[in-house]
Order: C-alpha cells, then structure tokens, then sequence
C-alpha cells in the first residue's frame, strides 16, 4: 500500500515510546530459549523479533523467517545445536540472495551438519542439530557481524565454550560487542582481545533474572532527522533510553551535533532539540552503525547540503543494495549521488531553497520505490517536512518498528493513503 505524505508542520514539543530494540531483542530470544530462567521486558514488537519468537518455538520442519537477517543468521546457529533435531531454515527471495556460507562453514569446523538446498552459500539450509565436539574457528569478519553474534551465542552450550579468531578487518564491532556484553549481563564469561574472542563453557544453573531491552536507537535515527530539518526551537522526546548504550547507533547523538541537534538524557528518555541550523558539508564513517547510513544521507539532501558517507561496504547485501537504492531515489527527486561498493557522495543541491525549477517541490513527484527495505520507508519520510511525497509498499516498516506512521501522524504529519 502507498502512503501520500502531504507538507508536515511538526508540533514544536512531542514525546513517542519506541519499541525495544530489535538486535537486543533477537539477541535474549534466543538467549531465553537456551536459558528459560529469564524473563524479558519492553521486547521489540517488530515482524523480525516476532519471527524469531516463533521460529525458537516452533516443532515445525520448516521455519520461514521471511526477510529477517539476523532471526536468519542467529538461527542457523540455534538449530545446529539442537540435537537430534532436523530444520530446514528457509526465507524469502531477497534471504535467498543474501550470504551465509562464512557461518555455515565455520558451523561445520565446529562439526555441524548443514547442507545448502538450493544455492550454494546461501538459504535456504537444511540444519540436521548435533552436539558440536570443536571449540576452535576461524573466520573472516568483514562481510557481516552477525555470522560473529551468531557463533558466540550458542558458545557457550559447547562443550569446551568457544575461541573465535577474527580474520581480516572486523565490521560492525558494536553488535559484537553487545553480543558480549549481554551474555555477560546472564552470568557467561568472555573476552575480545584483539582478533581473538573467547566465551567460557556454560556449567552451572545461571540465576534467574529480569532483563529490560532498550528501545531501538536505529527507529530513534528517523526523528533526529525530523529534528535537523525543523526550525530552531523544536523538541521531541523519547523513550525509553540509556545514556550508557550498548548499541552502536547511539552514535546518532554525536552524529546529529553537526546537524545542529543536542540530545539531552532525562530519566529515561531522550530530549533531541533543534539548537541551531549547520550546513556544513557532512562526512561519516559509518563502519560501526551501518543502518543509519539512510538516514543521513537523506537528512543531508533534504537540507541541500553535501555528505561523504564512508564505510558502507555491508550495505550491499542487507534488505537491498541499500546504495543502489538511495542513489536511484534520491535522483529521482532531482539529487545527484555517486556511490562505490563502499561509499556515498552525495552534491549539494539546491531544490529546497530555490522553488523554481524544483520538481519536487512542484508536485508529490514519482513515488519513493522501498524495495521491501523498511528503512527505505523511513529514512525518506521526513521530507515531508519540505515537501509532499508518496512511498510506496509503506507497511514495510512493520520488519523493525510496526508503529511508525502512527507516531508520525501523533507528532503532526499528515498521512493519507
Ligand atoms: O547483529 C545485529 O543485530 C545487526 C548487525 C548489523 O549487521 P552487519 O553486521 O551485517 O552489518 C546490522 O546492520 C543489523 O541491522 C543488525
Ligand atoms: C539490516 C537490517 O536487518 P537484518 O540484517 O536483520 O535483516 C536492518 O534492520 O537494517
């Protein structure tokens, strides 16, 4: 379903709670499943998390886990220790396209028993659950964290736990480092020293405990955009946040200061303030926090401003060639983008301060294609505040924050279908 997007005026103050966090979220699930002595609160409502929680309950033969990454990764995982246990992990066409075989055979060095069905390194995987004997692997970390999280998740229900040894530069650091640091939140003992990551053997009952997830810092990035591209003065708060973090795009409040927006911690919540306007041409390495990239770079074309994006190289293979498809989008609305396999560059433009010869500002122009890429959806929609627009197949949002246009209608925009 399309969604027309009509010219916004946001309200000068407005609050919104924000669903868990969905890597938090996929993270204690399954934690919960191999340890049932937790309890979890404020766990993320998105379809992603959903899946999860019912591919780790389900008795079924075939689990679908449609366009869920890490539910797809952290799985492959999960079902290869079930023993006795035979699944076959499936997904929809783009899961079909997106890379598993550096988890799948390190998997196997662990002594799992996995078989492609269709193409091989990829889904769908026919997982026959065994008791791993290996405790030693190597594997290359540059193409996708979750291969990593994946691994140390299960670590420690092996035998002899876990070593792990890093090959090649390690991308997206923070979502391993949060791996950890919630296995050690439920009493697993690790270490990540330079390339080498180990997780001590599980050998004793853990002791029961409430866990609350964060909200969702990535659902955050969207009203930090709609705060740069407002007036000096306005406010949004929300909730429920830490100024302590655990995940890596809580770089969003150093990232937005060059916006001009200052975050401030209250309790639990967050208050983001249009302080003053910057516009400045923009540079990020988003090694660390790739599923912000979106986001900025749309924050920068709304504002007529040039943005260097680098360390994006993990954005070809996510929901869609995440590059491909901002370049063509954002041309679409009269921007000009180059990109490489690993960068954004993004020109300058003038289509929002000068009216004439703008076509976007002429018209709703042609839709916003999403590509089944909830943060396709997202990241474009705080144009409205600029100009009116309409995004195609919008419900795809529900894969990580199913509330979405419904916030945005709370907070003042104005929505048909
Ligand atoms: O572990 C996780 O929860 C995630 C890791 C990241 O993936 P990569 O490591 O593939 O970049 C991120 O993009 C994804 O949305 C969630
Ligand atoms: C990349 C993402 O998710 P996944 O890899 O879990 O599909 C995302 O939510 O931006």
């Amino acid at each position: 379903m399309d969604f027309t997007l009509h010219k916004s005026v946001l309200n000068k103050q407005s609050s919104i709670q924000i669903t868990g966090s969905k890597s938090e979220s996929n993270r204690l699930l399954l934690l919960q499943a191999l340890f049932p002595e937790f309890k979890l609160e404020n766990v993320s409502n998105s379809d992603d998390s959903n899946l999860m929680a019912k591919a780790l309950a389900s008795k079924e033969q075939v689990v679908d886990i449609h366009h869920a990454g890490t539910a797809m990764r952290f799985l492959t995982a999960f079902f290869a220790v079930q023993e006795g246990r035979e699944v076959t992990l499936t997904g929809s066409k783009r899961m079909k396209e997106r890379p598993i075989k550096i988890l799948v055979e390190a998997l196997k060095d662990l002594g799992a028993n996995i078989t492609y069905l269709e193409n091989h390194g990829y889904p769908p995987i026919k997982i026959k659950g065994k008791k791993l004997t290996q405790n030693k692997v190597t594997l290359k970390a540059n193409v996708s964290s979750q291969y990593i999280s994946a691994l140390l998740l299960i670590a420690s229900k092996l035998e002899n736990g876990l070593e792990l040894t890093l090959e090649g530069e390690i991308t997206s650091i923070p979502y391993i480092k949060m791996t950890l640091s919630l296995l050690d939140e439920i009493g697993i003992e690790s270490s990540f020293v330079n390339n080498t990551i180990t997780v001590k053997p599980n050998t004793q009952h853990l002791l029961p405990k409430t866990l609350t997830v964060e909200s969702d810092w990535s659902s955050a990035s969207y009203y930090f955009s709609i705060v740069a591209l407002t007036d000096v003065g306005t406010e949004i708060t929300l909730t429920s946040y830490k100024e302590n973090s655990l995940q890596g795009d809580s770089v969003l409040v150093d990232i937005y200061k060059a916006f001009g927006v200052e975050t401030t911690f209250l309790n639990n919540s967050v208050v983001l303030k249009k302080k003053t306007q910057n516009l400045e041409p923009k540079s990020f390495n988003l090694v660390n926090a790739p599923d912000i990239a979106q986001t900025i770079a749309v924050t920068s074309f709304a504002l007529g401003i040039a943005c260097d994006l680098k360390g994006l190289h993990t954005l070809k293979i996510k929901e869609t060639d995440r590059l491909v498809a901002l370049k063509t989008e954002i041309e679409k609305l009269g921007g000009q983008v180059e990109i490489t396999d690993k960068s954004l560059h993004l020109k300058p433009n003038k289509l929002y301060s000068v009216k004439k010869n703008s076509p976007v500002l002429e018209g709703l122009g042609e839709p916003i294609a999403t590509y089944h890429d909830h943060r396709m959806a997202m990241a474009f929609a705080p144009l409205a505040l600029k100009t009116g627009l309409v995004i195609e197949d919008a419900l795809v949002v529900s894969k990580s924050y199913p509330t979405f246009w419904d916030d945005l209608k709370s907070i003042g925009f104005k929505i048909t279908q």
